[in-house]
């Protein structure tokens, strides 16, 4: 749980995000513009803060995500200057936000000293490879016991040592992210970083930047050279998430690195040579999106040497005790309550549910459950609580 201060002039967003951030199980504060949220701020501490005001930069210490209406690559780029850690752009794509906040928060003062352990006496350059081997320890289990599930972890332990792409497939919160960490991990490049792309977030005009970089004067507010993603991931691996999303041009732009290995820096005319492997995920059709001309066809060729289907949870039903079991026992443990119990009935009930949000909505009825309900879950408190609707 963390301490999130929400500045934003729009009652309605401050409420939503209020609403959505505790249901994640942070203490929320709000603040309607930048003067009172200081003063809010100056009597508590804060985590991270989310700014939607767009008035003068915050002057503080805390990691800080600038909320936009304007999706401009001036506008992020400025926000970055001023410090923010995160530009999430008006309306908000809540699965953006919630991810922009759990890298927000790996960012803290407390977050960083964990990954650094013994930092102090460690020369800077050094500190973060430290903090990719701490993120990997974090990386969590693939929990299943299920024929698909086994299918899917011997896959997953022939394709990783290798360096040929894969494209994930699969519905919404099935686990295509814990899928591409886990290639990551068992490869090669454990020790390389794992850069993370949500290609449906960001907004068309920036993500030739965002991929490839800049110089310094590509743009009005480019004040500084900038290394993109393919840059960052140097050695390592880059898992483009949500590349259904991604806009015909851009398309076009990474189909060229695949092929060349070389990428080229906006407002430069130099190539630099990259040594990235490229996992994607999407939980669109893709050959359907090529049919109707939203997807490159070569591309999807390019990325996907190998594909993995990811099964939802209902194809899976059989894992849900062990999933409940393992949700309850790492949740608890977050609330710091003792580990709850739930009933086989209540098991029974839950295998009965449609899923159509699969592990991320059982993992929040779990979360649901653990704190509405006694020591014990009943087949009432499914009954009552799983829709969430009470
Ligand atoms: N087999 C599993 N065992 C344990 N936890 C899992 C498993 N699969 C997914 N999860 C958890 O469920 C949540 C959703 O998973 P993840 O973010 O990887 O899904 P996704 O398919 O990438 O979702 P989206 O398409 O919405 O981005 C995460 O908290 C993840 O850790």
């Amino acid at each position: 749980m963390a301490n999130i201060l929400v500045i934003d002039p729009s009652r309605s967003m401050r409420n939503t995000l209020k609403e959505r951030l505790e249901y994640e199980g942070h203490a929320v504060e709000v603040a309607e513009d930048t003067i009172s949220g200081m003063t809010v701020y100056a009597n508590r501490h804060f985590d991270l803060l989310l700014c939607g005001q767009p008035d003068s930069p915050l002057r503080t210490s805390t990691p800080w995500i600038r909320l936009s209406h304007d999706s401009s690559p001036e506008s992020a780029v400025l926000a970055m200057q001023q410090g923010a850690v995160d530009f999430v752009t008006k309306p908000i794509n809540m699965n953006r936000l919630l991810d922009a906040v759990r890298k927000g928060l790996a960012k803290t003062p407390a977050a960083v000293a964990d990954a650094a352990d013994e930092a102090e006496s460690v020369p800077e350059e050094v500190v973060p490879v430290r903090r990719v081997r701490a993120a990997r320890s974090h990386v969590g289990r693939i929990v299943g016991e299920s024929v698909p599930v086994k299918r899917l972890n011997t896959l997953i332990d022939k394709v990783a040592p290798t360096d040929a792409r894969v494209l994930i497939m699969g519905a919404n919160g099935t686990g295509k992210e814990l899928v591409a960490r886990w290639l990551h991990e068992k490869s090669r490049r454990r020790d390389g970083p794992f850069v993370e792309v949500n290609c449906a977030a960001i907004p068309s005009e920036l993500i030739e930047s965002e991929l490839f970089g800049h110089e310094k004067g590509a743009f009005t507010s480019a004040v500084k050279q900038r290394k993109g993603k393919f840059e960052q991931a140097h050695n390592g691996t880059l898992f483009l998430d949500e590349i259904g999303d991604m806009s015909l041009p851009a398309q076009a732009k990474v189909l060229r690195v695949l092929q060349e290995r070389k990428i080229t820096r906006v407002g430069s005319d130099r190539d630099i040579d990259v040594n990235v492997r490229v996992l994607a995920a999407t939980n669109k059709d893709i050959p359907r999106e090529i049919s109707r001309g939203e997807f490159r066809e070569d591309l999807f060729h390019r990325l996907s040497v190998i594909i993995i289907r990811v099964p939802t949870l209902a194809e899976r039903i059989d894992d849900i005790p062990i999933l409940v079991d393992h949700f309850l026992e790492t949740i608890c443990g977050e609330y710091n309550v003792p580990v709850k119990k739930i009933e086989a009935e209540a098991l029974a009930e839950l295998q009965k549910l449609p899923w159509t949000g699969n592990i991320r909505e059982l993992r929040n009825v779990v979360e649901r459950l653990v704190i509405l309900c006694e020591n014990t879950i009943t087949v009432d408190d499914v009954k009552m609580y799983a829709n969430g609707l009470q």
